[in-house]
């Protein structure tokens, strides 16, 4: 458990979902953590069912401000005095096709999950390389890797991410900089009631397959276990993880395979 010994850990989207599954097993591990998300309350709330609740810090924050970025860093550092971990969890995804998808959708997927990301990452990065120490956990999906009907720009924008931190992590080698890239498979979370349809508008019913999931908290787990290994790139779900490897060796397969699958 190497970075056992990093305490520090700021968790985005940690309102609901993996974020807060998140928050509560690393809470339970006596981790000191900074929460993100847009809403305070929610965020109380949050902290309110930790069982350590006095190492819980809360620091509302909206992907969409990037300009606010570097402020939020100073105020992030302020709780502990350090941050060792970043987990860039927060996220939207899509539910539209192609044809019927207003160009504006496009730009909100890409502004929260990539340039919200991105933007954040940058703002903290130069404290990291000035300890010559941290760790950027983002977590992309299945759908940073392979495609699926639906989630164009989600897959577009969480694609995107894995070019910019496997160039990151080597840019940063030398300054002990570590880098994991977590794809989730179907976790039952809000992901797909959030999710942006044609018009900008949320789905706000759940799809069978979310709703058939990893439970967040069996998911949580698992990606603990990944940060503490430091891994470069996990991929955590159920038989969808195949899908990894189909891409990989078998792509007109695996063409086939989704679409036979109906996934919505
Ligand atoms: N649940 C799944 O099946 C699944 C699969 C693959 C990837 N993911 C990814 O996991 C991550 C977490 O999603 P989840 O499944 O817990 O869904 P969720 O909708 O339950 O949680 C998303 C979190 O992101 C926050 N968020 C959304 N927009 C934001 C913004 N503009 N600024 C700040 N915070 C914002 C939400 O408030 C919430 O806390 C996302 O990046 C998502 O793409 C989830």
């Amino acid at each position: 458990m190497k970075t056992k010994v990093e305490k520090v850990v700021w968790i985005t989207g940690a309102s609901s979902g993996i974020g807060e599954a998140l928050t509560y097993e690393l809470n339970r591990k006596d981790y000191k953590l900074i929460i993100s998300s847009r809403n305070l309350i929610d965020l109380q709330q949050v902290k309110a069912r930790c069982t350590n609740s006095d190492l819980i810090s809360l620091l509302p924050l909206d992907l969409m401000d990037r300009d606010k970025m570097s402020e939020k860093v100073t105020e992030a550092l302020s709780f502990y005095g350090s941050i060792h971990l970043l987990i860039n969890n927060a996220g939207i995804s899509q539910r539209s096709l192609i044809m019927e998808t207003d160009l504006q959708v496009y730009q909100k997927l890409m502004d929260v999950n990539y340039f919200g990301t991105i933007a954040l990452t940058k703002a903290i990065l130069p404290y990291f390389v000035s300890q010559k120490k941290g760790h950027f956990v983002t977590v992309t999906s299945l759908m940073g890797k392979f495609g699926s009907p639906y989630r164009s720009g989600y897959c577009g924008a969480k694609h995107a991410l894995h070019g910019f931190f496997d160039v990151l992590r080597m840019e940063h080698e030398e300054d002990n900089i570590k880098v994991t890239m977590v794809c989730p498979g179907f976790v039952n979370t809000y992901v797909a009631i959030n999710a942006l349809t044609a018009d900008g508008s949320p789905q706000v019913d759940n799809d069978v397959a979310t709703k058939n999931g990893l439970s967040p908290h069996v998911f949580a787990k698992k990606m603990v276990n990944a940060i503490e290994k430091e891994k470069f790139e996990v991929y955590i779900g159920r038989k969808e993880v195949m899908g990894i490897y189909m891409k990989r060796f078998f792509p007109k397969l695996l063409h086939r395979l989704v679409l036979r699958s109906k996934v919505r």
